[in-house]
């Protein structure tokens, strides 16, 4: 018996492994990726979301999942948010830190919102997830993006220190997943 397809979108090879393992082998599709980069929209983050998984759609013509992933900074009033990916690139995970040197309020969180559509004409559907925490100065693997500069709530080390699975738990994909789980897997 085959499982209907459905298409995830990203140009980022570390959020499809993570994707993949945390849906894990039982999920009720068959997942397919397409390495597409596409538009980085501006907006909230829901509006970012959105306008991006009608761009997939627009490519892949059938069901398609996308995912937009922000670091808020309370400090800074939830910035740079959706634009972390440009953050980053510019100042790494050592520099991010420096953002918040003369704030004490070092708190942060991760958001992630995974949009799905399998109409043109559709609203996206928006699954999300968010897991607080502090921003650190970094520590453990640059695998992935600011993972070594945020440090969840509860715990001593930073996503980049923790086992996956400790991460995939806790953090703001697991949570945005489970909710997706929830839809297409209704208990
Ligand atoms: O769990 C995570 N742990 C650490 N870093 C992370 C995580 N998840 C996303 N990131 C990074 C990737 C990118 O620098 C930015 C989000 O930007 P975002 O546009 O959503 O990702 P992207 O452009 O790399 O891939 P996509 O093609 O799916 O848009 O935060
Ligand atoms: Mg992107």
């Amino acid at each position: 018996m085959s499982r209907p397809t459905l298409t995830f979108v990203t140009g980022n090879a570390k959020k499809l492994e993570e994707f993949t393992a945390i849906l894990g082998p039982s999920f009720s599709h068959q997942i397919v990726s397409q390495k597409i980069d596409l538009p980085e929209y501006q907006g909230t983050p829901l509006q970012v979301c959105q306008e991006k998984t009608r761009a997939a759609f627009q490519i892949v013509q059938g069901p398609v999942i996308v995912e937009d992933t922000c670091l808020c900074f309370n400090a800074h009033g939830g910035l740079p948010g959706p634009y972390i990916k440009w953050y980053l690139a510019a100042l790494g995970p050592e520099g991010l830190p420096r953002l918040l040197a003369d704030f004490s309020d070092k708190t942060a969180y991760a958001q992630c919102m995974f949009g799905y559509a399998d109409q043109a004409d559709q609203v996206p559907r928006v699954f999300e997830g968010r897991t607080h925490g502090q921003i650190v100065p970094p520590r453990g693997s640059r695998d992935f993006g600011w993972d070594p500069i945020f440090q969840p709530d509860g715990f001593d080390l930073t996503f980049a220190q923790m086992a996956a699975s400790d991460k995939h738990e806790i953090s703001h994909r697991g949570r945005a997943l489970a909710k997706l789980k929830e839809y297409f897997m209704p208990a």
